[in-house]
């Protein structure tokens, strides 16, 4: 199937299959107050690479995912939770060297004023070597996802890497979501040059305004113009570069010369985060069912004020009618922000 030059092998089992960390999210349950003022929490399973995994997931698609967990109860949990969505988690090595299971503490202090605290000191996540990516799994898939948290460190850089390889080798779609968390990083430059490197592979790049600043120190954008932005990657494996931006919505550049501008639906805001992970499944969803661009970008932006609704990333993530229902609600004028 071709959906806007990009073709997937429809012959391959698998639809998606993502690379990268999975993690705890600790979301507050006292919301619109610092996490000062917080007591008790509600468990989730996070990491952006397993929300978008899960959110592929619950629109109906044949997903995998490769990852490291922790060997305690919290990489159960998490293993658990793919097996209970019918998501491959073959790909998914457990650790043996005592390392901890990510954690993401996350401030509701208003619906626009969201933090996350994160806990990633000796995760399991980026202990995922090059040699237990399986190319079987990847070579099953039609899309590969990466997210850019794992091009932090080593062994999980090499990984990743890894994984482009295979993805290369065996045709399946590439797509990257830069995911860029400072946190996880110690250097500016190394940053740049490891995001380039890996989006130098990609064929679909999406990201923020700010992401593609980070990666764009290297280069010369000064007016941060989201088309010089997304032309750079058309020199290279880019067919679709899309700048997210919030509430103002998301523009997507094809390698054909054609632009598309998506806004944001109205939302009834709990918490921003998990716009980003929801917008991408939604989106990729779209473009692996053949529609074009700006259906696919209408139908991750809808997703997104699904998952920004609710107090959760994962468990938020819709299914596929309700993304539709969400769209056509919207229309009527059901649906209006705060
Ligand atoms: N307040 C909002 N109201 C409605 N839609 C929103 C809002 N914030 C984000 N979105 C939708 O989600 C998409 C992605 O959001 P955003 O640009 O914030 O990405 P992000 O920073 O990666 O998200 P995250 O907060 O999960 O990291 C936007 O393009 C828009 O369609
Ligand atoms: O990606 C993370 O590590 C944090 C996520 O678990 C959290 O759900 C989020 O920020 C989603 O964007």
């Amino acid at each position: 199937m071709t959906s806007n030059a990009i073709t997937f092998s429809e012959a391959k089992p698998l639809d998606f299959v993502a690379i990268g960390r999975l993690c705890i999210d600790l979301n507050a349950n006292e919301i619109n107050r610092p996490m000062e003022e917080t007591v008790t929490f509600t468990k989730y399973v996070g990491g952006s690479p397993a929300n978008i995994c899960i959110g592929m997931s619950r629109l109906g698609l044949k997903t995998g995912f490769i990852g490291k967990v922790a060997n305690d109860q919290m990489g159960r949990f998490i293993t658990g939770y793919l097996d209970r969505e019918g998501i491959d988690a073959s790909g998914v090595s457990i650790d043996r060297t005592g390392a901890v299971t990510g954690l993401a503490f996350t401030e509701i202090k208003s619906p626009t004023d969201c933090s996350i605290l994160m806990y990633r000191d000796n995760v399991a996540d980026l202990l995922l070597e090059a040699g237990e990516v399986p190319e079987s799994l990847i070579a099953d898939a039609k899309m590969l996802l990466i997210s850019g948290t794992a091009l932090a460190k080593s062994p999980s850089r090499e990984a990743v890497f890894q994984a482009l390889e295979y993805a290369k080798k065996h045709g399946a779609v590439i797509a990257f979501d830069l995911d860029y968390r400072p946190y996880t990083w110690t250097s500016d430059e190394e940053t740049a040059v490891y995001y380039n490197l890996a989006a130098e592979k990609c064929d679909i790049i999406i990201g923020t305004r700010e992401e593609f600043d980070m990666m764009e120190r290297l280069g010369n954008n000064p007016e941060r113009d989201d088309r010089i932005t997304a032309a750079k990657w058309f020199d290279h494996s880019a067919d679709i570069v899309i700048i997210k931006h919030g509430k103002d919505g998301s523009i997507a550049y094809s390698k054909d010369g054609n632009s598309h501008r998506a806004r944001s639906f109205p939302a009834k805001v709990v918490k921003t985060f998990g716009a980003g992970d929801s917008y991408a499944a939604g989106f990729l969803y779209g473009l692996m069912q053949g529609w074009d661009i700006s259906a696919s970008m209408e139908f991750g932006s809808a997703a997104a004020c699904i998952v920004i609704s609710s107090h959760s990333c994962s468990d938020a993530m819709p299914k596929a009618p309700e993304v539709h229902e969400y769209i056509e609600r919207c229309l009527k004028g059901e649906i209006t922000s705060d």
